[in-house]
């Protein structure tokens, strides 16, 4: 028998970002929203112990020891219920890796859903929250999906209405970006001045609840974008391409490099993503809209 989960990667339409804090991360107002690109997870019991693999256009890049978040999900859910992690865990992985896109943090959402549904560990929603913050700031987020604003280092999640649906392009690019590098480097450009305190837009958060893409596209932000291009600067050239081909915004997602770009409807969205595989500025195009559930088993 196995279970197998399904977990989308998120965009964040607002990353205000805080000092950093004594514990080394930064505070956030980190507005999530769940888009359709997945990776899907599948636990099966293995009498050898915990093994991972994985398949996808990325998966060299994925670690396949117990650093692997969904690795570090079924440990923390074992040593919990005082049970060995008997698992063989097969990641099918679509979210690129290194990103901004969470696809770490769906694998270990995924694999603690899965692993509870394997093992019946029975264990509520509060205490698989819980497990999700231990693993990563985002790792909650991956779990309750559709739309939330995450406060403290992302981990606190209050969810959103939303009204519809957005329709959005990525760009994948010729490599990754390193999370902490990137916040690192926020800190070195914020250096010689006060960083305010994060506070969620609410002209953005009305934006959301009306379903109105051009009103989202009027008040996204994302206060890593500066640290990412400053690392990776030819992302500038992916933003440019995506704005020249009719996006209603273009932005960094998350600490990225992976470019997202709002589209009024699906079909602009299809015409978008043609330009931008045409533009020669990334690796790949891909289209997805949300808000969409988040781990679900299949
Ligand atoms: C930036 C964001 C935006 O959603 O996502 P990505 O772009 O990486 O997907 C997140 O804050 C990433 O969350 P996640 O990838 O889970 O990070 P964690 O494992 O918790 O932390 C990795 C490292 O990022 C930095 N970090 C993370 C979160 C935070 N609020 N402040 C930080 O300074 C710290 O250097 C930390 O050691
Ligand atoms: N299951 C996993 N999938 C991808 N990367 C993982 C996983 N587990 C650990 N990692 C490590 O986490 C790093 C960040 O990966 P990822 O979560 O894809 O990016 P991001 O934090 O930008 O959304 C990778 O470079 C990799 O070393």
């Amino acid at each position: 028998m196995s279970v197998t989960v399904r977990v989308p990667a998120k965009v964040n339409v607002q990353l205000a970002v805080g000092a950093a804090r004594p514990d080394g991360f930064h505070e956030l107002a980190n507005v999530f929203l769940a888009v359709g690109l997945y990776d899907e997870v599948t636990a099966t019991p293995s009498p050898d112990g915990l093994s991972i693999t994985c398949e996808g256009p990325d998966a060299a890049q994925v670690p396949l020891d117990r650093t692997n978040l969904a690795a570090r999900a079924a440990v923390a859910l074992a040593e919990r219920y005082g049970r060995t992690p008997d698992v063989h865990l097969h990641i099918a992985k679509d979210i690129p890796v290194a990103g901004g896109m969470a696809g770490g943090s769906a694998d270990g959402a995924g694999a603690l859903l899965a692993c509870d549904a394997l093992w019946g560990t029975g264990a509520s929603r509060d205490e698989l929250l819980d497990i999700c913050a231990e693993l990563g700031s985002d790792v909650p987020f991956s779990l309750v999906g559709g739309a939330a604003l995450g406060t403290g280092r992302g981990e606190k999640l209050t969810e959103l209405e939303v009204g519809g649906a957005f329709h959005w392009v990525f760009a994948m690019a010729t490599r990754g970006l390193s999370t902490p590098a990137v916040f690192r480097e926020f800190d070195r450009l914020a250096e010689a001045r006060e960083v305010p305190e994060p506070v969620a837009s609410r002209e953005l958060l009305g934006a959301l609840a009306k379903g109105d893409a051009e009103a989202l596209a009027a008040t996204v932000s994302n206060d890593l974008q500066s640290a990412a291009l400053s690392l990776f600067p030819e992302l500038a050239d992916t933003l440019a391409a995506g704005r020249a081909a009719g996006a209603l915004v273009s932005l960094v997602s998350g600490s990225g490099p992976t470019t997202a770009f709002l589209a009024r409807d699906a079909e602009a969205a299809e015409a978008l993503a043609a330009a931008l595989r045409t533009s020669g500025t990334c690796r790949d195009v891909r289209t997805a809209s949300g808000p969409v559930p988040g781990a679900t088993v299949v």
